[in-house]
C-alpha cells in the first residue's frame, strides 16, 4: 500500500492547482445536464430507426467538435466549505460527470454529511426502484465525506449494507452519514438513505482507513 496515498495526494494537488473558471464550469455543467437528458431518452425514445441513425450522426459531429479543442487533465478538485471535497468529475457528485446524478452534499455543524436528491430512470435496478449498487455508491461517497469532515479521511476498506426496503425512483430521497468512532487509522461511519415516508430504505456501516504513507 505504501506509495498509493502519496500518489493520490500528488494527483489531488496537481488538480487543485488548476484555475477554476466558474463561468466555464457553469456552461459545462449545463452541457452535462443536457447529456443526462439525452441519456435518458436513449432508453425511452420512440424514434424510428432512420431518426435514430440521423441523431447518432449528429452526436458524432458534436463529439468531434469538442474533441477538436483537445483534451486536458481531468477536472479540478478542491476542498470546499466544511471540508467537502468538490470533485467536478466525481461519478457521485461531479457536476461535469454525466454518469453522476449528481448529488450535492453539505456538512452540518455536528459533522453529519447530508444530501437530498431524486434518482431517475438511469439508476434503475428492479423495475421502478433504485439499483442497489447505486445506493451503495451514494452511501460510500457520503460516508467518505463524513469521515473527511471528521478530520479522519481514508479509503473505503469495508461497506456493510442492509437493504431494508426498495428505494423508489423519481421521488425525493434524502441521505445522511456520520462518523461514529475512530480507532487509530480506522474511522467507522453510519449512513442511511431515507424514503419519502421518512423510513430508511438502505443503511450502511463503513470503515475508512488512512493508508500507510
Ligand atoms: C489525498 C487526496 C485527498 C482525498 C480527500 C478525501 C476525499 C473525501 C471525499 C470523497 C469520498 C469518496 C468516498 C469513496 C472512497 C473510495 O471509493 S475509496 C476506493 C475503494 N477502496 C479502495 O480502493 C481501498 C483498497 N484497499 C486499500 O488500499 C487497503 O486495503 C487499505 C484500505 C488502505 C488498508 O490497507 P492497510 O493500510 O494495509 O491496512 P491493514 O494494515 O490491512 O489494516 C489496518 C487495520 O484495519 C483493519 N481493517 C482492514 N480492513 C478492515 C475492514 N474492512 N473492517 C474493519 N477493519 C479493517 C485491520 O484489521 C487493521 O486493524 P489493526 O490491526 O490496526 O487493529
Amino acid at each position: 500500500m505504501t506509495g498509493a496515498w502519496a500518489a493520490m495526494q500528488r494527483v489531488f494537488e496537481e488538480r487543485e492547482r488548476q484555475e477554476i473558471d466558474e463561468g466555464r464550469v457553469a456552461r459545462l455543467a449545463e452541457l452535462a445536464a443536457r447529456v443526462r437528458e439525452l441519456s435518458e431518452l436513449v432508453i425511452l425514445s420512440q424514434a424510428d430507426e432512420m431518426e435514430i441513425a440521423a441523431v447518432t450522426r449528429e452526436i458524432e459531429l458534436l463529439t468531434a467538435r469538442l474533441a477538436a479543442a483537445g483534451r486536458g487533465i481531468p477536472p479540478s478538485a478542491e476542498v470546499g466549505d466544511g471540508g467537502v471535497v468538490r470533485q467536478l468529475g466525481s461519478p457521485v457528485t461531479g457536476l461535469l460527470n454525466t454518469l453522476a446524478p449528481p448529488i450535492e452534499i453539505r456538512i452540518g455543524d455536528d459533522g453529519t454529511a447530508r444530501s437530498e436528491f431524486t434518482l431517475g430512470l438511469l439508476y434503475e435496478g428492479p423495475p421502478g426502484f433504485v439499483h442497489g449498487g447505486v445506493s451503495a455508491m451514494i452511501l460510500d461517497h457520503l460516508s467518505g465525506c463524513a469521515a473527511s469532515a471528521n478530520g479522519t479521511p481514508g479509503m473505503t476498506a469495508g461497506l456493510d449494507l442492509r437493504y431494508r426496503r426498495p428505494t423508489p425512483l423519481g421521488v425525493p430521497l434524502s441521505a445522511e452519514a456520520k462518523a461514529v468512532r475512530v480507532d487509530g487509522r480506522k474511522t467507522f461511519v453510519d449512513s442511511r438513505i431515507i424514503g419519502p415516508d421518512g423510513r430508511a430504505t438502505a443503511e450502511a456501516t463503513a470503515v475508512f482507513i488512512m493508508p500507510t504513507r
